[in-house]
């Protein structure tokens, strides 16, 4: 549509090109459109000519006072006063108008539903022929429909306002569910997708990858971001748990049931009712209460210990394990039944080592927090450290990253971050979930090569840029985080061929 009708804007600007083009064919000294607004008044929305004064333009009347107004607004057609006919003037005596003049009157119909008034007065006489009043009855048509017209568009825009209002906030309430989920990587960006979409269904999820991936992390945000975000989000970890302690747990005893049962007590499915139970380290489940929770899953019923009501429960299941849990069935350790129950919707979360553009990111991250906690300045780090980090293989992901960064920003005093306040030590990797993608031991061939320092602080600049939003200058900007020159990281990115639109768009 042409941009200029679409900038039409304000009922006001619509309605004062009507009546000044109305000009051009009709001759009036004074032209108003009103409309029925609220409790049967009538309120000016435009008025145009010669004769208008502050007063017309906030004039508004009641129809229940003015009997013959809302006479004539029952009839679609309109009415010319009889010039010599005694009647009450519309603007009751706002108008300087002498004894004889012309006045018509055309009601606005929109179907049949009256909406409001048109009038035309002008101070001579004779001056609304019948073709004239036949053509105002034609044209009161159209600025009817323009102005139900106008309405219905404002009224839709004001509702793509609440929309977008009301998306920005779901938005930023998503964001604030990943803020703390740090991670830039496809791999952790499809990880984000994942957890969107399965979020807002029911299905149950495995959520499996190495320890300190995050596991907990992301069964919370899933929670969060599901319908049942105001229902409990409860914990299990089963490891560690005997079967009748697991059983307990999960279901719940009744008073007496078991020597140290001395009071009642519900379990987990119990509490979760209508929320999420998050069961953790799932694989450690002890194989004999497996078919208990199988059942639970599938009739969605279970007892207590030592109780004889069958009890229900709505219960979303969210398990995560460190371990290979298709591994686990075929070494008989866990139920095949209970590993596709749990596993409707799988979830591999990445080690850190697969997701290198995020290493640096969190680095920062985690020193900010630090810096927070302590109400210093975050500390910076020396480029052989951006190069420890991210050739090291992380066997504990995040959770070992955390704890380098606080002992680093600790040993560092308040001093730039160097490799040996890191502390990290070479550790054979996790066989459990990422055997292809175990190091390589020394000596071997190596499966892909090591990455060179240039393709590192391409890395690292490339991860600046992101978090600054691709902003180089200034206070918060890419140079200011890499404590380096504006000048001299521009032409180290101009150098390393870094795109910066691509980068931020990609
Ligand atoms: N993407 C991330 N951004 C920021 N912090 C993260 C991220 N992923 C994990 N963490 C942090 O790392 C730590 C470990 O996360 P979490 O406990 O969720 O891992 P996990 O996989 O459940 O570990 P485990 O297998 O040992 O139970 C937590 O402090 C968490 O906040």
């Amino acid at each position: 549509m042409d941009r200029q009708l679409l900038s039409l804007g304000s009922a006001d600007k619509i309605l004062g090109l009507i009546l000044t083009a109305l000009r051009d064919l009709v001759d009036y000294d004074l032209a108003v459109i009103l409309k029925i607004t609220g409790a049967n008044t009538l309120t000016v929305q435009k008025a145009l000519g010669p004769l208008v004064n502050e007063r017309i333009e906030s004039f508004s009347v009641d129809l229940n006072r003015r009997k013959d107004l809302a006479h004539i607004l029952r009839f679609d057609q309109p009415y010319l006063f009889d010039e010599h006919e005694e009647h009450e003037d519309t603007y009751e005596d706002l108008l300087a108008l002498p004894e004889d003049h012309s006045c018509l009157v055309a009601p606005l119909y929109v179907q049949d539903t009256p909406i409001g008034l048109l009038t035309l007065d002008h101070s001579a006489c004779s001056m609304f022929s019948p073709a004239i009043v036949k053509f105002i009855g034609t044209i009161s048509r159209l600025i009817a429909v323009i102005i139900a017209q106008n309405e219905s568009s404002q009224y839709l825009d004001s509702l793509r306002r609440d929309l977008t209002r009301e998306r920005n906030i779901l938005l930023t309430r998503e964001a604030s569910h990943f803020q703390n989920m740090m991670g830039n990587s496809p791999a952790w960006a499809r990880v984000v997708d994942q957890v969107k979409i399965v979020a807002e269904s029911e299905l149950p999820v495995l959520i499996q990858g190495e320890t300190g991936t995050g596991k907990e992390q992301v069964a919370r945000i899933i929670h969060r971001l599901s319908p049942r975000s105001d229902k409990p989000f409860i914990a299990l970890n089963c490891s560690a748990l005997n079967a009748s302690l697991a059983e307990s747990e999960l279901f719940g005893h009744e008073k007496g049931a078991f020597t140290t049962a001395i009071v009642q007590r519900k379990g987990r499915f119990e509490i979760a009712d209508g929320g999420t139970l998050f069961l953790d380290e799932v694989a450690d489940l002890p194989m004999e209460i497996q078919p208990k929770l199988l059942r639970t899953l599938q009739e969605g019923t279970f007892e207590r210990i030592g109780g004889e009501v069958t009890r229900s429960c709505d219960v979303r299941i969210i398990a995560a394990s460190h371990m290979d849990l298709k591994q686990r069935v075929q070494d008989g350790l866990f139920r095949e039944d209970l590993y596709y129950r749990l596993g409707v919707y799988p979830l591999l979360l990445p080690p850190l080592r697969q997701r290198q553009e995020d290493i640096i990111l969190l680095a920062h991250h985690f020193i900010q927090k630090e810096a927070q906690k302590s109400g210093t300045v975050p500390a910076a780090i020396s480029e052989e450290t951006v190069a420890g980090l991210l050739s090291y293989p992380w066997p504990g992901n995040v959770r070992e990253l955390q704890s380098a960064i606080s002992r680093a920003v600790l040993l560092s005093k308040g001093n730039t971050i160097e490799c040996r306040h890191l502390g990290l030590k070479e550790t054979p990797l996790p066989a459990e979930i990422s055997a292809p993608d175990r190091p390589v031991a020394a000596g071997s061939e190596p499966q892909t090569p090591f990455p060179s320092m240039v393709s590192m602080e391409k890395r690292h600049i490339e991860a600046a840029l992101i978090r600054t939003a691709g902003k180089i200058y200034g206070e918060n900007g890419a140079a200011d985080l890499l404590q380096m020159k504006p000048t001299t990281l521009q032409s180290r990115i101009k150098k390393l061929n870094i795109n910066r639109q691509q980068l931020l768009s990609s």
